[in-house]
């Protein structure tokens, strides 16, 4: 007899904001939510899935304990009320996961914390470990000692972070709407629910995202959709719902794998749960709108599901670009913006393609990689001249960006490329004001020796700084906006 088909066994981290906690106006804890993400949960692991929680309230519960009817302004009043209402938020969370035999544990990170490689490390050796001993972490902000440069800022972001870091395959932002609308679906009766985005910044352009959010949180929309940008980038299904219905993630997984596996279009797999989930609307399956090839027949609770990339990002490349706080740019040509945007680059900047740095940083951080905005170009080109400082030395007053280096070899000397050294001064002055981010890397040199060998040839390298650790100023680069 032909067993039934399993669904298969995911990782899943599940965030919930600090709207879905705690009351907006008397900051009680919403009691009948968290026992239902509880049994939701339970429910998961009981199915073998492996589940994260990211918890937001500590402020809200320590508004609470306090009696102070609504967040401070200043940094450390929010640190405050933060040390005094995560302990009790942590209690709360192991009382009632207690209850159904639960273990959890308190994961507590800031950006500064997983910056640092070997930190960053021992979080995910961390999780891994508790994910195997059928624990559930559960993961906030270390608000108490978190400032603005080493703040994740919102949970949005955190939850994401956390899904790249352990491999996820699905990330559900819990909320208090349950979806992604083209417009505030609380004022707008004309407001329609997004169901499935492929592309985010095509999203961007198509959906309001100000309006939506508590006097609560920090996040809103805008964070969501930073957040699935970051998720989908690390290879995570990125899921937008409703906090009050949290047993529709169990739909929404069973929903998503038949679109997925199913070799016969319309074969459930055996679903996850055994109770009958909620479910609110009936919804067109999303093969309507993405162009899947499958129809489901099961019921589609109501989400907006954000699209994996199909490529992506290795894992320190993921790391580098989200968890590392930048110390400094460093300016590529459009060559080289060309040349990294392409997979077989590797992520990796060689020096004739810099243009310059700005800023102080040491090797092995991380770094900005912009490019020049039009206008610092048009000004650049205003500024720019050629001359020569000694026989066989060519000096560039120029715009470099703007030439092909051998032709200019070749116009202005007779020599080949490789027997002159050049040196490059742009003479105008780049500063943040005049360049775009367009990804981020590992600097393999110090500020300083990037500024002496921009725009050269990699063997000058040795001559020039006394030594050469790599043929590369920069690796582990993701670009995010391609030329
Ligand atoms: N770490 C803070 C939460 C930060 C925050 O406001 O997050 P969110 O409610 O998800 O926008 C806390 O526990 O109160």
């Amino acid at each position: 007899m032909a067993r039934p088909r399993h669904a298969p066994q995911c990782t899943i981290v599940i965030k919930l904001g600090t709207s879905s906690i705690v009351h907006e106006k008397t900051h009680q804890p919403l009691l009948s939510t968290l026992s239902s993400v509880v049994e939701t949960v339970v429910h998961l692991r009981s199915r073998g899935h492996r589940v994260v929680l990211v918890s937001s309230g500590a402020i809200g519960v320590g508004l609470q304990r306090m009696n102070i009817p609504s967040r401070p302004k200043s940094l450390s009043g929010k640190q405050a009320l933060a040390a005094i209402g995560q302990g009790r938020l942590i209690a709360l969370w192991d009382d009632l996961f207690g209850h159904l035999e639960q273990p959890i544990a308190q994961v507590l990170l800031t950006r500064g914390d997983i910056a640092d490689r070997t930190r960053y490390l021992n979080a995910v050796n961390t999780f891994n470990e508790l994910l195997s001993m059928g624990v559930v972490p559960i993961v906030n902000e270390n608000d108490t000692v978190s400032v603005s440069e080493i703040k994740f800022g919102d949970n949005d972001t955190l939850s994401a972070i956390t899904s790249s870091m352990i491999h996820a395959d699905y990330l559900f932002l819990l909320t208090d709407v349950d979806g992604l609308y083209t417009s505030n679906p609380r004022k707008d009766p004309d407001a329609k629910q997004i169901e499935a985005v492929t592309s985010i910044s095509a999203i961007r352009s198509q959906v309001s995202t100000t309006t939506l959010g508590s006097s609560l949180g920090t996040g809103g929309m805008e964070t969501k959709i930073i957040a699935a940008e970051i998720a989908t980038g690390a290879g995570v299904t990125t899921i937008i719902t409703s906090s009050k219905h949290p047993e529709n993630i169990f739909g929404i997984i069973e929903y998503h794998n038949s679109l997925k596996t199913s070799s016969t279009p319309g074969t459930p797999l055996e679903p996850l749960s055994r109770t009958s989930s909620p479910v609110h609307s009936p919804s067109i399956p999303d093969s309507h709108r993405t162009g899947s090839p499958h129809a489901s027949p099961l019921p589609r609770p109501p989400h907006t599901v954000f699209k994996p990339s199909s490529t992506p990002m290795r894992d320190l490349k993921s790391w580098t670009s989200h968890t590392l706080y930048p110390s400094g740019s460093v300016i590529i040509d459009t060559g080289a913006h060309q040349v990294l945007s392409r997979r077989e680059s590797g992520g990796r900047l060689l020096a004739v393609g810099v243009l310059g740095v700005i800023g102080a940083f040491a090797s092995g951080q991380a770094v900005r990689i912009v490019v020049l905005s039009p206008a610092a170009v048009q000004g650049s080109l205003e500024q720019s001249s050629l001359a020569s400082t000694r026989p066989g030395t060519l000096a560039l007053l120029a715009a470099p960006e703007t030439l092909s280096r051998s032709a200019l070899f070749a116009a202005l000397t007779s020599k080949p490329e490789d027997e002159v050294v050049p040196t490059v001064k742009p003479q105008f002055l780049y500063d943040d004001a005049n360049v775009v981010e367009v990804g981020r890397g590992l600097a393999n040199y110090n500020s300083a020796q990037i500024s002496k060998i921009k725009g050269l040839n990699s063997s000058y390298i040795p001559q020039l700084l006394g030594y050469a650790d790599s043929e590369y100023v920069v690796e582990n680069i993701t670009i995010r906006v391609p030329p």
